[in-house]
């Protein structure tokens, strides 16, 4: 038998999953970090913690699972995207890694749209300018840390760092290069155009494959301390959100998934380039080769969720340990037991700015419509129904642009809520469906390792052959009706304070 292995390298934890090839579980193993926030909207995560997450995880997959290394023919990488890390010639870190959820750099974005211009640079990279995209986090060490700038000598995103510390090789692949805005999406390949106009070396870049290709080998140092074999090879891989819809079976037009991790995601797959005018969802290359996809974000999703728990909710806590269950499904059970809009309490969710619809770093979280009445369930199904309500505004952008969904699934860690869930198909107004291989970017990973190493045909006959369907949450018209009149005045809400937030971060 064959196995193959996925690593996906989340905000909150790297989760490693070995899978024999039928794609049924071996071995799992996940290790979470921190996330720093040294000021109000920016986000860093240490590259060393996520190398150390990924070597302990391997290494305990390969052990418990007992299988032989040479029977482990590939390992394919998922990441968080976007996010950039710098290294020096000795392939050192040079400083933390400014990850995707960062908003620091909104000076830069308007560079950017200066010296490309705003059309250009979406006809080249599919997408606006944006905050969040590491083109402008790299403006921004120039700018601010010019000694940094001076060091680097190699940028990678975060799984293509992990894949350096595993093969010793500089490669990226087309799905988290798109969300780089230096590649020409259209063309699959990096732009000598963009990246002359900012002023970044070429050489600074990885070499770009498509998501299935072999980019390396295990190397020896690395197979001594994993108990991996020389011989397994690294493809490609994908960015979290291309792996997890390869995990999820969504590869064909017509399909699409909702995301609910540290962020949230509404992404649907298309056979050609399509792109939002107004920049309000991203274009980017999937892991299909010759095909796109095009993806709503919502920055604070399950962040939102936890958040809450880590401040406010050390009860749930301690009662999630002394009974010995997860407190997130604590939190949901009194949470599914208020009414829909939380006894008239709204939440915004913008505790990290946000991406679909607004593209506004500067906006915040809110709580409207506190009332005396509520209690802390009120506030966590609140917190739920905005990340829900912004969920919304991602799909209804999609449905604008003419892209037709006839299926779609949830996963991610809020995607296990069956209320999450419920929430989704009601606001939608269709079905929102879960699929048995819960293992998502990870498996998504993995497939791309067995089509690069020849055992699997192509990512859809794997797909095919692998996933299968599981939950259904229908939609129910009377809730859908009621989720319909607050989702009106959560709209409204963000309308109503834009210059307040603006404000706000003036001070
Ligand atoms: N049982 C659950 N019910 C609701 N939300 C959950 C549950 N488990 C996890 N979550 C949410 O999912 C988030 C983590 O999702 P995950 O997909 O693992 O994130 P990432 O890929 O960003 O590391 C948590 O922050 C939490 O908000
Ligand atoms: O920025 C995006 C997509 O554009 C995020 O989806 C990141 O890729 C982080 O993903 P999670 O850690 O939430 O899975």
């Amino acid at each position: 038998m064959n196995y193959l292995i996925g690593i996906d390298i989340g905000t909150s934890a790297t989760k490693t999953v070995l899978f024999d090839e039928k794609g049924a579980v071996i071995a799992s193993a996940s290790q979470e970090y921190p996330l720093y926030q040294p000021k109000n909207g920016w986000a860093e995560q240490k590259p060393e913690d996520w190398k150390e997450a990924s070597l302990e995880t391997l290494s305990r997959v390969v052990r418990e699972s007992g299988v032989k290394a040479e029977d482990i023919k590939g390992i394919g990488l998922s990441g968080q995207m976007h996010g950039l890390v710098m290294l020096d010639e000795a392939g050192e870190v040079i400083r933390p890694s400014i990850i995707w959820c960062d908003q620091r750099t909104a000076a830069e974005v308007e560079d950017m749209n200066r010296l490309i211009g705003r059309e250009r640079l979406i006809e080249i990279t599919a997408n606006p300018a944006l905050t969040g995209w590491t083109a402008a986090k790299i403006l921004w060490v120039k700018k601010n840390e010019p000694e940094n700038y001076e060091r680097c000598r190699h940028i990678l995103l975060p799984k293509d760092y992990i894949r350096y510390v595993l093969t010793g090789v500089f490669a990226t692949e087309v799905s988290d290069a798109s969300g780089m805005q230096l590649l020409d999406v259209p063309n699959r390949c990096w732009s000598d155009e963009v990246l002359q106009k900012l002023d970044i070396d070429r050489s600074l870049l990885a070499d770009v494959y498509e998501s299935c290709e072999v980019t390396g080998k295990v190397l020896p140092e690395i197979a001594e301390m994993t108990g991996l074999s020389v011989d397994t090879a690294v493809v490609g891989g994908a960015g979290d959100n291309a792996a997890a819809a390869v995990g999820t079976g969504i590869v064909r037009d017509g399909t699409a998934f909702t995301t609910i991790g540290t962020s949230g995601v509404v992404f649907a797959h298309s056979s050609k380039v399509t792109i939002d005018p107004k920049g309000r969802v991203h274009t980017c290359c999937c892991a299909v080769p010759g095909a796109w996809h095009v993806m709503g974000v919502t920055q604070g999703a399950g962040l939102s969720l936890k958040w809450f728990r880590d401040n406010f909710c050390q009860d749930y806590m301690e009662e999630a340990d002394k009974q010995g269950v997860d407190v997130y499904d604590l939190m949901g059970r009194d949470a599914a037991e208020r009414e829909i809009g939380s006894n008239k309490l709204i939440f915004l969710p913008y505790l990290m700015g946000e991406r679909t619809p607004h593209l506004d770093p500067d906006c915040r979280g809110v709580f409207f419509g506190l009332s005396a009445i509520h209690t802390k369930p009120d506030m966590i199904r609140s917190v739920m129904e905005g990340v829900s309500f912004s969920l919304n505004d991602c799909n209804h952008i999609l449905q604008e642009m003419g892209i037709n969904v006839e299926k779609m699934m949830a996963c991610g860690g809020g995607g296990k809520s069956p209320l999450w869930r419920q929430m989704l198909a009601d606001m939608y107004r269709c079905e929102v469906n879960t699929v048995r291989q819960t293992e998502g970017p990870a498996l998504g990973a993995a497939i791309l390792a067995g089509v690069g190493t020849g055992i699997y045909e192509s990512v859809e006959q794997a797909c095919d052959a692998l996933i299968s369907g599981d939950k259904k949450s229908e939609p129910v018209s009377e809730q859908a009706d009621a989720y319909e009149k607050l989702y009106e005045v959560y709209k409204d809400l963000y309308v109503d304070l834009k210059d307040s937030f603006k404000k706000l971060a003036n001070i």
